[in-house]
């Protein structure tokens, strides 16, 4: 979302009023009622440095207002932003919108008119908090693992911290690069030029940006002979004009980094290839910030199959909440579906495929790009390498989906084509499960996009009520 959008529909819409909150002066409050996962304020955010927060402002009034942004800066939200209080068990969240200097801030749970809007600031506060008795309508999950009122150990401690792989609320299951052949290597084109002069190199390395080839090197030297990597083929090359070089020529290259040694061999044979091997069983790490974001989503998510259960759907959700970090990619908002088997009376409506839909169907009525490769490129084969196509095709590029259910085969080969990043489930599916159930879909062979599986640890939920046996696909 830019920021013009951003910021004219929060002011469209003023969901929120500031008022007296006893015990804890201004407040932020509900002006109306708020359907769980509004935008319910979005504020810019006054960014200043560390150096000057340390030796200043954290001795004055800003010490209660401002935290830590990206990149060692210290922040301070305007808006509403800065009104927000806290609470142990906050009825709403935020993202972190980079590009736009933004702050959203999201309903996790629908909130009644009055009711005052809570974030969660973590667990070190610098003062004695008050706490608001709310019905926030989870009772009935109180007995699932996802605890309302004490917080679990992860969420415990700096939302910067990174969270112990042991201590994550799921188990995480990475899928091994698949090993690439002659055949199975993907390769795009790519316009390149000689260069006669070794010294024009160096002015040429300054002048032509190809940042779309990060993964290549940029010049492959050949015995006496130098060639220069210039653009990925349609677009026309662009020379520098102060240099004189041969006419430019296309020549094959592979679409993505080395991940392992063979891999390496084979593509540095059509052109010198950036080897990015992945350390065993290295895996990204979550702070907790993010660890909270993923429990409050895996809470929505229960939340909206157990609605639906009672009014006589299977007890399936799935989810793809606004992603943590905001960056220019992903879809600006969230989407959410439960399954409609029963209502419908449609075999396919599974939760996974009716949010996928609600997905496409966004896009296509807001007319967001989706940009189809150019016919010469192929589909990003590696999971999570930076292939320079990686980020605007497809569904679900970079995104994370949240699903009460493990997804059946159909569902995981609907999440693989939409090219999920990581696939977070509650209640694994021995019988039907395409996540490492009955099949794992993202690690069959020959597949072209590998994606990581979450399982939430505990499945207590079955106390909470909901009837699941294994013969439900998701
Ligand atoms: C970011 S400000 C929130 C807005 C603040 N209430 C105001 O009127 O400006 C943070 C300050 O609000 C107060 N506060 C926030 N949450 C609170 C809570 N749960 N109980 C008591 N005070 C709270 C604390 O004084 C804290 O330093």
């Amino acid at each position: 979302m830019s920021l013009d959008s951003a910021l004219s529909t929060a002011l469209r819409d003023p969901a929120c009023i500031v008022k007296n909150s006893e015990g804890k002066e201004r407040g932020v409050f509900a002006a109306r009622a708020i359907a769980n996962r509004t935008v319910v304020e979005s504020s810019p955010v006054l960014l200043f440095g560390k150096d000057e927060y340390e030796k200043h402002g954290r001795f004055t009034i800003l010490g209660h207002y401002a935290f830590k942004w990206k990149n060692g800066s210290m922040a301070l939200a305007l808006g509403l932003g800065s009104l927000f209080n806290h609470s142990d068990s906050p009825n709403v969240s935020y993202t972190v919108d980079s590009s736009n200097d933004l702050i959203h801030y999201v309903a996790t749970r629908d909130i009644e008119p009055n009711e005052e809007l809570c974030i969660y600031y973590g667990s070190n506060l610098w003062f004695d908090a008050v706490e608001q008795e709310t019905d926030d309508g989870w009772s009935r999950l109180s007995k699932v693992d996802l605890p309302q009122q004490n917080l679990p150990a992860f969420l415990k401690g700096s939302l910067d911290d990174v969270v112990a792989e042991d201590d994550l609320p799921f188990e995480r299951f990475k899928p091994p690069p698949e090993e690439e052949t002659a055949d199975t290597i993907r390769t795009i084109q790519a316009w390149a030029v000689d260069v006669p002069e070794p010294r024009s190199i160096g002015p040429m390395l300054n002048e032509v940006d190809a940042s779309e080839l990060g993964h290549l090197k940029r010049v492959r030297k050949l015995g006496e002979k130098n060639t220069f990597l210039l653009r990925v083929s349609p677009q026309p090359p662009s020379l520098p004009e102060d240099i004189v070089l041969p006419e430019p020529y296309l020549v094959t290259v592979p679409s993505s980094v080395a991940l392992t040694s063979t891999s390496l061999s084979l593509k540095t044979a059509l052109w010198p290839t950036i080897y990015a091997p992945r350390r065993k069983g290295e895996i990204e790490e979550w702070s907790k910030g993010k660890a909270r974001w993923a429990w409050e989503a895996m809470r929505a998510v229960v939340q909206e199959a157990l609605r639906w259960a009672d009014n006589g759907e299977l007890p399936v959700a799935a989810y793809v909440p606004r992603p943590f970090e905001v960056s220019d990619g992903p879809p600006s908002r969230s989407f959410i579906a439960h399954d409609t088997r029963q209502t419908m009376a449609h075999p396919l409506r599974h939760a996974v495929m009716n949010v996928i839909r609600q997905i496409a169907d966004h896009r296509a009525a807001s007319g967001e790009d989706v940009d189809e490769p150019p016919p010469s490129a192929p589909a990003d084969t590696d999971a999570d390498t930076d292939s320079p196509r990686n980020g605007t095709n497809y569904l679900l590029t970079s995104q994370i989906l949240f699903t009460t259910h493990e997804p059946c085969i159909m569902c995981s080969m609907a999440l693989l084509h939409s090219r999920v990043k990581e696939v977070v489930y509650l209640l694994p599916m021995e019988k039907t499960g395409g996540c490492g159930g009955v099949t794992s879909v993202p690690t069959l062979p020959g597949v072209n996009h590998r994606f990581s599986v979450c399982r939430w640890k505990g499945d207590t939920i079955r106390e909470a009520g909901l009837e699941l046996d294994g013969t439900i696909d998701a």
